[in-house]
């Protein structure tokens, strides 16, 4: 039997890792993507937000060890990324901002299967697991369907599945919502409400994270601004509604 995905915001607020970045420099290529970023990442629910370009999908992949900083630290825990790899798959999991670079089995219970045996479960006993979550979401159909024969919302909602049967600390989503229908978008939405990790989503859809306590824009790399989603997200708009303005003329 699976551990419940879901639970009290309390028990979320129990499951919260420190994480801090400090004076990271990242070069992503010839682009110099952060030039001495600090934060400190302690909050349930994390909004990212921010132009194209403006560093969102570079930080979630610095969080998870895709990427390694040129200078300065990232630390989960307390532990930098080298001390936290043996435990890094555990302590933050990335949704990637495109399903193809995330899946890696043909068939969509095989590629959930795959983050319940990262649990030490025997293939099949994973495999189990990965219909009977599959049944509880409606979705018992899927099981046996190739990958290559659903939409990129699908393949973007297995995604999902896979990351919480990961069951990683912090839940990294880049973009999650970006293919997904309105029903899909409510539906993820009530997940991450209800997820008991920490949560950090970068997004375009602001709606998504206007409620959260903390969002931060990202411009070039830099912290634009940093608080509430309401006020941050609302700067934002700003600035892009005179950015129009200001082309338009
Ligand atoms: N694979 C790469 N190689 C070289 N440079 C890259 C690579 N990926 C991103 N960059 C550069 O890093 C910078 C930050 O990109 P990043 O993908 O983090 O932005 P983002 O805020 O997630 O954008 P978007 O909203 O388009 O997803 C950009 O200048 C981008 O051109």
């Amino acid at each position: 039997m699976l551990a419940p995905f879901c639970t009290s915001s309390n028990d979320a607020a129990e499951s919260l890792i420190n994480i801090t970045l400090t004076d990271v420099v990242l070069d992503r290529g010839c682009t110099r993507v952060f030039d001495s970023l600090n934060l400190t990442l302690n909050e349930p629910r994390i909004g990212l937000i921010g132009d194209n370009g403006a560093g969102k999908t570079s930080l979630l992949r610095l969080l998870c060890g895709l990427e390694v900083p040129q200078a300065g630290n990232v630390c989960l825990t307390g532990l930098n990324l080298d001390e936290a790899a043996p435990a890094r798959a555990s302590l933050a999991g990335l949704m990637f901002q495109n399903p193809d670079d995330q899946i890696i089995f043909p068939v969509v219970v095989e590629e959930i299967a795959l983050s319940l045996r990262a649990h030490g479960m025997k293939k099949p006993q994973a495999l189990q697991a990965a219909r009977d979550l599959l049944a509880e979401r409606g979705l018992a159909n899927w099981a046996d369907r190739a990958i290559s024969s659903l939409s990129q919302g699908q393949r973007q909602h297995v995604c999902w599945l896979a990351l919480l049967a990961a069951r990683p600390r912090v839940l990294l989503l880049d973009e999650p919502f970006a293919s997904l229908d309105l029903p899909g978008q409510a539906r993820l939405a009530r997940d991450i409400a209800n997820a008991r990790q920490q949560v950090l989503v970068s997004t375009h859809l602001l709606s998504h994270v206007r409620d959260f306590a903390r969002v931060i824009w990202l411009d070039q790399g830099r912290v634009r601004a940093d608080g509430p989603g309401a006020e941050v997200c609302a700067a934002y708009e700003a600035d892009v509604a005179s950015r129009a303005d200001a082309s338009a003329d």
